[in-house]
C-alpha cells in the first residue's frame, strides 16, 4: 500500500513528533512583496519573546477571527497600510514546535496594498532583496519559509 512520502507538500513543517499538551498559537503572517522584487520583514522589538529577530508581519489571530481578516487588521496596526483580503495568497505554511507553544502560521503573500508601509508600533522594517535574506536572524519557525519565498520572489 502506498503511503505519502514524508515531507510530500507544501507546508514547512519543523516540529518534533513528540505529543504533549502543547498550546497551539494561530499566527497569520504575510510576505509583502514590492515591485523591486523585495520582502518586507519587521523586526521584533526589545523587551518582548524573540527580540532582535527578523520576522514577516502579522500577529495572533483573535477567537473567532478568521485569518485574513486579523492578517488585514495587523497590517493597519503594525504597518498603516490596508490591504484586501482578496490581495491575499496563500503562499506556504509553518508548523514549528516552540519550548512553550506549537506555533501554526499560515504566510500569505501580498503584491498590492494601499500606502506606505511604515512602523507603527516603533518597530524597524526592512525590504530585502531574496539573495540578502539570510542577513536577517529569523525565528526558528520562519527558517523553512525562505525557500518558498524565494520562489515567490522570483516571479516578480
Ligand atoms: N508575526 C510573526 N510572528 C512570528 C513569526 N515567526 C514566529 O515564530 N512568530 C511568532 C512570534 C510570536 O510568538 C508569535 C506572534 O505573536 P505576536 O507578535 O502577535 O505576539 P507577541 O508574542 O510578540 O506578544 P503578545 O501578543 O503575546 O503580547 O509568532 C513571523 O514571521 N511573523
Amino acid at each position: 500500500m502506498a503511503t505519502p512520502a514524508a515531507g510530500a507538500g507544501a507546508g514547512a513543517t519543523t516540529a518534533d513528533a513528540a505529543p504533549g499538551p502543547k498550546k497551539m498559537v494561530l499566527v497569520v503572517a504575510v510576505a509583502l512583496i514590492d515591485a523591486e522584487r523585495r520582502v518586507l520583514l519587521a523586526q521584533r522589538p526589545p523587551g518582548r519573546a524573540m527580540a532582535g529577530l527578523w520576522e514577516f508581519p502579522g500577529g495572533k489571530v483573535d477567537p473567532g477571527e478568521v485569518p485574513e481578516a486579523a492578517l488585514v487588521r495587523e497590517l493597519r496596526e503594525e504597518l498603516a497600510i490596508d490591504v484586501d483580503p482578496s490581495d491575499l495568497a496563500p503562499l506556504t505554511f509553518a508548523s514549528h514546535g516552540y519550548d512553550t507553544f506549537h506555533l501554526l502560521m499560515p504566510l500569505y503573500a501580498c503584491r498590492r496594498w494601499q500606502g506606505e508601509p511604515r512602523p507603527a508600533e516603533g518597530q524597524r522594517l526592512a525590504w530585502v532583496r531574496g539573495e540578502e535574506l539570510g542577513g536577517y536572524e529569523m525565528p526558528a519557525a520562519d527558517v523553512p519559509l525562505i525557500e518558498p519565498i524565494l520562489a515567490a520572489l522570483a516571479k516578480g
